[in-house]
């Protein structure tokens, strides 16, 4: 099977570019004011408008209430909604619900304890995104190019699909998913050149990587 990828944080039409060149199935767009990625609504509008069929529409929000997400849904055209904050298993239900668009829920690891959270989200979210949890104190609850124990999910499935992430890049993300039996991935700044600005060598890097797992170790 082939891993299905995901490119997050994208801002610029080059990098809608580079991700349809390089294959990849989802584009993520970052609504979040701390983030390097973040984008106003018109221009996550513009971008969106340019990522072609066949790229899923991402938007990234962190503990957003009804009248962020009702103003990003009615702007920005979209196929998922990505939940990246402290979001209850009620709001992930109210969410889907309300907006009628599949919902990711992430969740954050750091040791086996963190490992129930997933179950819990199971039955309400369409998909789950597995990342690093952050640190205590971080701005960002993402995105901050930090690896988990990858091997905290070897022999683990889960009836929901699910992507990893965290600290992922092109030179280790066949270990991750040999490790994870992940069949979809996300990356952020493991593909930049400086936090916000992507590279589309390493766009193209990592999804030839991610689909060509050939482990190097
Ligand atoms: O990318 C961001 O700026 C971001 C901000 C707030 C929450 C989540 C964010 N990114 C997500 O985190 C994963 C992992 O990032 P990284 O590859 O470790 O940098 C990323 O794929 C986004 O889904």
């Amino acid at each position: 099977m082939t891993t299905s990828v995901k490119i997050c944080g994208l801002k610029t039409t080059d990098d809608v570019a580079a991700v349809a060149a390089a294959g990849a199935r989802y584009a993520g767009l970052v609504f979040f004011a701390k983030s390097p990625r973040h984008l106003e609504i018109d221009q996550a509008r513009n971008l969106a408008l340019e990522i072609p069929e066949g790229v899923a529409k991402v938007a990234l929000t962190v503990n957003a209430d009804d009248a962020t997400l009702d103003a990003i849904t009615a702007q920005v055209p979209l196929d998922m909604l990505q939940l990246h904050g402290k979001e209850s298993v009620e709001r992930v239900q109210e969410v889907r619900a309300r907006y009628g668009l599949p919902v990711m829920k992430a969740i954050g690891i750091a040791d086996e304890a963190d490992l129930a959270q997933i179950s819990t989200y199971t039955q309400v979210a369409d998909q789950l995104l597995i990342d690093a949890k952050p640190p205590k104190h971080a701005d960002l609850p993402g995105g901050n190019g930090l690896a988990f124990d990858w091997r905290l999910l070897a022999g683990r499935r889960w009836a929901t699909p699910w992507m990893l992430a965290g600290g992922l890049n092109p030179e280790n993300v066949a270990e991750a998913i040999h490790l994870t039996g992940a069949t979809q991935v996300d990356v952020s700044s493991g593909v930049e050149s400086a936090p916000g600005v992507k590279n589309a060598k390493k766009i193209a890097d990592f999804v030839q990587a991610a689909t060509n797992p050939v482990p190097r170790f």
